[in-house]
Parts: C-alpha cells; sequence; structure tokens
C-alpha cells in the first residue's frame, strides 16, 4: 500500500516555502525521486516519515492517516526511514544500533536483536556487526542507516540518498536489492545517481522547486527521450529536459 500525501505546504523557520499544496500517491514498488539540490526531496521525504509537520495537509498509508498520537505511532510501524544524515550512537556496535532502531519502532528487544542480523546482511554487513557504530566509514554508516530502515519489515521504506558514498560495489549491492526486495516492499529513493534506473525502480518523480514536475513509469520517463540517445544517457536526458536549472 502505498504512501498518500494530500495538499501538503511546509516552510522552515523563517524561511520561504518549500512545498506548497503538494499531493501525491506513490505507487507501489520503488520509485526514485529526482530533482536539483534544494527541489524539497529531502523536505518530502521528512515529512512522509512524520519527522517533519506539515503546515497543512495530510500524509497516509491505507486506511492510516498520521494525526493523533497513536495513528502517527502506528503509520510509524508501517513505514522506515533512513535520513540523510545517519548518526553513530554513541557507545552502541552496528547490530546494536540496528536492533535499537527496531525496538524504537515498537519490536520487543528479542525480536529486534534477531531481525538486526538479516538487516544486516541484505546490506552487506555482518561482518562488521561487532564493530563500534562510531567507528564507521561514512559509507558504512550510510549501510547501517539503510538496515535501520529495513530492519522492522516495513511497508514502505524512505530512503534519502542512500548510495551517496557508497564504492561502485556497495552501489551496484544495492541496485540488487531493492529489485529482490520491491515485490513485498515499497521504496521511495531520493538519488542524484540516475544510473540503470531501468533495472532498480518502476517509477519516477521528479521534484522541482518544490513541485511535482512529473511522475510516470520508468518505460515512460525513459522514453521521453528521442530513439538516438544511448541507454546510460536516457535518464539523464529524460531529467534536464524536465528540470530548471540553477542560474
Ligand atoms: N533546516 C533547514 N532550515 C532552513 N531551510 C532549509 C532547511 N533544510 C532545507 N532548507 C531549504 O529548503 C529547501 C529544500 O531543501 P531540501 O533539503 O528539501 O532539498 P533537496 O531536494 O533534498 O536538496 P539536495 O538534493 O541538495 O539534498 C532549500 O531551499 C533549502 O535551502
Amino acid at each position: 500500500m502505498p504512501i498518500n500525501i494530500s495538499n501538503c505546504s511546509f516552510s522552515y523557520r523563517r524561511g520561504l516555502p518549500v512545498l506548497q499544496q503538494l499531493s501525491i500517491s506513490f505507487e507501489p514498488g520503488a520509485t526514485v525521486l529526482l530533482g536539483p539540490n534544494g527541489a524539497g526531496k529531502s523536505t518530502l521525504m521528512g515529512i512522509a516519515a512524520t519527522a517533519l509537520k506539515p503546515k497543512t495537509g495530510e500524509i497516509g498509508l491505507g486506511t492510516v492517516t498520521a494525526v493523533g498520537r497513536s495513528a502517527v505511532r502506528e503509520y510509524r510501524r508501517r513505514v522506515g526511514w533512513l535520513p540523510q544524515q545517519v548518526r553513530p550512537v554513541a557507545g552502541l556496535r552496528v547490530r546494536e544500533q540496528v536492533a535499537y532502531g527496531g525496538w524504537l519502532k515498537g519490536m520487543s528487544r528479542g525480536a529486534a536483536w534477531d531481525a538486526s542480523a538479516g538487516a544486516l546482511a541484505k546490506v552487506r554487513m555482518s561482518q562488521l556487526a561487532d564493530r563500534r557504530s562510531a567507528e564507521l566509514s561514512g559509507g558504512q554508516l550510510r549501510r547501517l542507516g539503510i538496515a535501520q530502515a529495513l530492519v522492522h519489515d516495513a511497508e514502505v521504506v524512505l530512503l534519502d540518498e542512500p548510495t551517496a558514498g557508497l564504492d561502485p560495489s556497495q552501489r551496484s549491492a544495492f541496485r540488487k536489492l531493492l529489485a529482490e526486495l520491491q515485490d513485498a516492499v515499497s521504496f521511495i529513493v531520493s538519488t542524484h545517481q540516475t544510473e540503470d534506473l531501468a533495472a532498480s525502480y518502476r517509477s519516477v518523480v521528479v521534484l522541482d522547486q518544490g513541485r511535482v514536475r512529473y511522475q510516470g513509469s520508468i518505460g515512460e520517463f525513459l522514453g521521453r527521450v528521442p530513439a538516438g540517445v544511448s541507454e546510460e544517457r536516457r535518464a539523464e536526458a529524460a531529467y534536464s529536459e524536465l528540470v530548471v536549472e540553477e542560474a
């Protein structure tokens, strides 16, 4: 069941409006969220994760509208989130931090501990399970964050720039993971990386200046460019046609 956002407006304190009356229903499967720096992608992800409260509008998942304490708790239980910044929890080892994430989402300690091993295996970090999370590299910390977003078996997982700082082999492992999991879990993934979109995603959303410029299937998106454009350049070309370049 996908996330539904209706009429959301949001501004940071004393700032200009970032989102104005934005409405979008995400499709099941994996959706890639593209857009230039400052387009509002992280803000939209923060709202979809209920970490940011919109000035107007509502977010929902299936029959749950995230309004009021118990509905928000229920919504959060069903949604996983990798924020743009992942921070190590002081004193915790990698597996403990992933389990802690599951416990915060309402799992029992035992279930969270058991699930943490599976989540670490998905991001190929089992061998780092006993390392202190404060001692991880930037890319490893990012993968720990992905494991935390996956640990509680959410229905929808929001990943904000999950491949930023990952080496090419880990990026390719991440794409495989998405392709494997998206029949069971819906993903919304914000990224600047347009390589191999067709193999990893079913849908594309392009956000620009806080507005949805485009929403469609990956086939429609890539089909927007002339037939002569090479496979590797198709996504970039389709994207460039839609967004306004910063002056
Ligand atoms: N904490 C904040 N306080 C004030 N303004 C903010 C804050 N975070 C973001 N903004 C502003 O909100 C707008 C949208 O930012 P956001 O981070 O959502 O964009 P983005 O599409 O995720 O960008 P990027 O691709 O660079 O990560 C920008 O104009 C940004 O300057």
